[in-house]
């Protein structure tokens, strides 16, 4: 069918909106660096949709107006992880970080790095692309089945819906309730009357579980990617290299993190992120420490229950806290 001139004007029209808003949007929630205002965003933004309402033939999932479904979920389908989702063994102490440190040493004659990440306090998620489009996301569930809660967590707009390589991946990282929305939904909660949130993890938890995207929408959650299932299409020699394969395809990665070569530097680091955890715009609960070579990952495998490559340092305050919370609540 010859297309008048300008019906083809418009569909160009429409891609160029798509992939500019697009961009803005990465620009704007995963590198934190809007370059347009808001109102030159909301502009292209009612084009778009303009467009799209004249041409509904025209929407594709990608497009920055389908971030938000209007169907209500009946419940959440099960989804069977192509690897399981282990949780991470804890370390309580200095001492059982060297430990963990030396078993791995003892494995390999190579002088063994380590990638140390903030442990992220909120809810893993596995996220599945094909041919570089969102398919699907799942909750960690039980490590082995969890729920499909896709639609919700297109409400995440640091969430790529398209990434920049036509790439298939199943990436998984952590999604949360930032410190700042947290106390501000829970200020509007007390004003309402409703209950407010026991802390950010169970606010993101209950936030991801909504059936009603657009509730979920309302908790604007954000995430980290950390992991990923390498395949033919996705491929890399270490944690470090993996972060720069996550930030080159789309994705929002927790540059708070640091290659260390020793026990010292590793212990360093957590105390530096322990004194300054009070300050960062997410809650954590401890650190993750990771064989940052993913050869060596593969040597050391996983328990029933867990990686031996990684481990989980919890603070020890958090410890107290929670100590100090339970003595207050029997009193
Ligand atoms: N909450 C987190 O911020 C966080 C969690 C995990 C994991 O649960 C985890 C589980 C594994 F079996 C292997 C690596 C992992 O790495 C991880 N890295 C992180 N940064």
């Amino acid at each position: 069918m010859v297309q008048s001139k300008d019906l083809e004007q418009s569909k160009e029209r429409l891609e160029q909106l798509k992939s500019e808003l697009n961009l803005h949007a990465y620009n704007y929630y995963v590198l934190d660096k809007p370059n347009i205002t808001d109102a030159e965003y909301d502009q292209m933004y009612n084009e778009l949709e303009n467009l799209e309402k004249a041409h509904p033939e025209w929407i594709t999932s990608d497009s920055p107006t389908q971030r938000i479904g209007d169907q209500l979920l009946e419940g959440f389908t099960k989804v069977e992880h192509a690897e399981a989702m282990y949780s991470l063994g804890n370390a309580f102490n200095e001492e059982e970080v060297g430990a963990f440190i030396q078993r791995v040493q003892n494995q390999t004659e190579q002088e063994v790095e380590f990638m140390v990440e903030c442990k992220i306090d909120g809810l893993a998620i596995a996220l599945t692309y094909e041919n570089g489009t969102f398919v699907r996301g799942a909750t960690r569930g039980d490590g082995t089945v969890g729920e499909d809660i896709t639609t919700n967590l297109r409400t995440i707009r640091s969430l790529p819906l398209k990434l920049k390589e036509p790439v298939s991946v199943e990436v998984r990282g952590e999604a949360y309730m930032p410190k700042d929305v947290f106390k501000q939904l829970n200020d509007e909660r007390e004003e309402t009357g409703e209950v407010p949130f026991a802390n950010p993890r169970n606010a993101a938890a209950g936030g991801l579980r909504q059936i009603d995207p657009k509730a979920v929408s309302k908790r604007r959650l954000n995430m980290f990617l950390y992991s990923a299932l390498y395949n033919d299409d996705f491929d890399v020699e270490s944690q470090a290299e993996l972060f720069e394969q996550l930030q080159f395809l789309g994705f929002r990665t927790n540059p708070l993190r640091k290659l260390c070569k020793n026990q010292t530097e590793v212990m360093d680091f957590i105390h530096q992120i322990e004194e300054e955890r009070h300050d960062l715009p997410y809650e954590i609960d401890g650190i993750v420490i990771k064989v940052n070579d993913v050869a060596l990952q593969q040597q050391l495998g996983y328990t029933v229950k867990a990686p031996r490559w990684a481990i989980a340092y919890k603070f020890k305050a958090d410890i107290a806290e929670t100590k100090l919370n339970e003595v207050e609540w029997t009193v």
